[in-house]
């Protein structure tokens, strides 16, 4: 009977359905006990993950059976790939699954960031009236810029696309006849970083973490953005220089900022007070993916990839 050990949440009804008959252990609090994950991988034939636990090293070298990993999600940084690849252990991410829920957050920091009308509960409450100070910007005719213009970001341009604003994105692995700049939600418009950057009103990020996108949006390239914009990083911590941020809200250049994802996850006190008293900032526990929705999608793939992985279809 395979062993599946399980180190991070997810929904239970997929190990019961897609993972019957196997010897699983699902334990949340794995990822927070390296000792205790160390010991449950000897004899594991899988490991399921999110995004916390570092696949890589100590971890494989625990494994010596792993034939498999299904990641809960679709960022593959907290997995060496190559050292998988190398010792045969297959790795599935569950490309897709989460797509809809990080489009969502990016549509929806967009409008609460430029209307800026939601702050007042209090106010009101106790018989303020502030409507001048509240009067907000419509997403209706912004220019959205995407970078990156993979799957989730196509997601989100046909939810702006919905609401009237003009897309634009960067991609330079995407071909320029690629039929994805002309999806049926209407085109996007395909464009340099820079001028990306220069000519958008909301700018949201959506490239994995590498060498060559680490800082990319540091603090000129946030400089060049237009007054007012609104800047969205649900992709990974690392490419956008969170101090720059602070600042250009502090400054009043930025009109906004949604963070979800950090260069260090959880922020510590350090990293945290960087981002008191700034204004008009949403910053959000790396959740852009997770919904109860997704969970339900993204625990059915992965949990039924490591099956058929194992004892095929
Ligand atoms: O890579 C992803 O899909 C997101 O970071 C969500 O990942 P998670 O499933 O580990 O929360």
């Amino acid at each position: 009977m395979p062993k599946v050990v399980v180190s991070e949440f997810m929904d239970e009804a997929a190990i019961a359905t897609e993972l019957a008959g196997f010897e699983t252990l699902y334990d949340p609090g794995l990822v927070d006990r390296p000792g205790d994950l160390a010991e449950a991988l000897r004899g594991a034939d899988a490991l399921i993950v999110r995004n916390r636990t570092q696949v890589r090293g100590a971890l494989l070298d625990s494994a010596a059976d792993l034939k498999v990993v299904g990641r809960l999600g679709v960022g593959l940084d907290n997995i060496d790939v190559d050292a998988c690849n190398q010792r045969g252990i297959a790795v599935y991410p569950a490309t897709g699954a989460n797509d809809g829920a990080v489009a969502e957050y990016v549509i929806a920091s967009a409008m609460l960031l430029l209307r800026g009308a939601y702050g007042a509960t209090g106010q009101v409450v106790e018989g303020a009236w502030p409507r001048n100070a509240l009067m907000g910007r419509e997403i209706g005719g912004k220019r959205l810029g995407l970078v990156g213009f993979g799957a989730i970001a196509r997601e989100t341009a046909r939810r702006a696309s919905a609401l009237g604003m003009e897309v634009s994105a960067h991609d330079p692995f995407l071909a320029p006849g690629d039929p994805a700049w002309t999806p049926p939600s209407g085109p996007v418009i395909r464009r340099d970083l820079a001028t990306l950057i220069a000519q958008s009103d909301v700018l949201s990020l959506h490239v994995p973490l590498t060498e060559g996108t680490r800082g990319l949006i540091d603090g000129a390239a946030i400089a060049r953005m237009p007054k007012g914009a609104v800047l969205i990083n649900a992709a990974r911590g690392g490419v956008v220089d969170e101090a720059a941020v602070a600042a250009a809200l502090k400054a009043g250049h930025l009109g906004g900022a949604a963070l979800d994802v950090f260069d260090r996850e959880p922020l510590d006190a350090q990293t945290g007070a960087a981002f008191a008293g700034v204004p008009n900032l949403i910053l959000t526990p790396h959740i852009a993916g997770v919904t109860q929705e997704s969970n339900v999608r993204v625990s059915a793939v992965t949990a039924k990839a490591v099956r058929r992985h194992l004892i095929g279809p």
